[in-house]
């Protein structure tokens, strides 16, 4: 898939929202994409994870790791077109962790997944996870970069869509300024 028919995938999908919306990292944003509105569809979500896969072939990776909630499934697709494992951080006491008995082994080369970034903040706390762990992270895989390709993992990363998303501080937000009220759509509790 090239980068304009993925766009056009998220736009069909209605998975691009205007608004007022309260993102993880605690910024406020006009505009939100709603990953499920694409990731609801199998088909979809298996064509994505194929395209983001092709771009590491040659990397030797042996494991992928995404976060809660859309890393699972795409940890689990890639890592089918990979033929790794696929396994998920989740966020204990607003703490990015490993649970469910899943082991990184000493000098496993992985790949972060994630569906959208904004911050970089949650994909950072994933690759921190897997150091913590003992193993390499080699790359990190995104369905849509919405950072204007601002983040810098320190590693090499792939976007299959890049976006330049505004993004405010609650105190710089014109939207709370003029009075809307805002949603909060993940699962992050703010
Ligand atoms: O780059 P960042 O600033 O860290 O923001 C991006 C993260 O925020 C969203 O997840 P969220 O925590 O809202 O939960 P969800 O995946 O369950 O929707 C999104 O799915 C990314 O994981
Ligand atoms: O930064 C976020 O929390 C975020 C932004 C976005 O567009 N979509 C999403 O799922 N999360
Ligand atoms: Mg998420």
């Amino acid at each position: 898939m090239n980068e304009a028919e993925v766009r056009q995938l998220f736009v069909d999908s209605g998975a691009i929202m205007e608004g007022h919306f309260l993102l993880t990292s605690g910024l406020h944003s006009p505009l939100y994409v709603e990953k499920f509105q694409v990731l609801q569809y199998p088909e979809y979500t298996a064509k994505l994870c194929a395209a983001l896969a092709a771009r590491f072939v040659n990397d030797h990776i042996e494991l992928v790791v995404g976060p809660v909630t859309g890393g699972v499934l795409l940890a689990h697709e890639v890592g089918k077109n990979l033929g790794t494992r696929a396994i998920f951080t989740e966020r204990e006491n607003g703490k990015m962790t490993l649970r469910r008995g899943f082991v990184i082994k000493p000098g496993e080369r992985v790949l972060i997944v994630e569906d959208i970034v904004t911050t970089g903040g949650s994909v950072d706390e994933v690759i921190s996870v897997v150091r913590q762990q003992g193993g390499t992270p080699v790359a990190v895989g995104m369905l849509v970069d919405r950072s204007g390709g601002k983040v810098d993992f320190g590693i090499p990363s792939q976007a299959l869509l890049h976006l330049t998303v505004d993004t405010y501080t609650a105190e710089q937000c014109p939207l709370c300024a003029a009075g809307k009220p805002f949603t909060k759509r993940g699962s992050r509790k703010l």
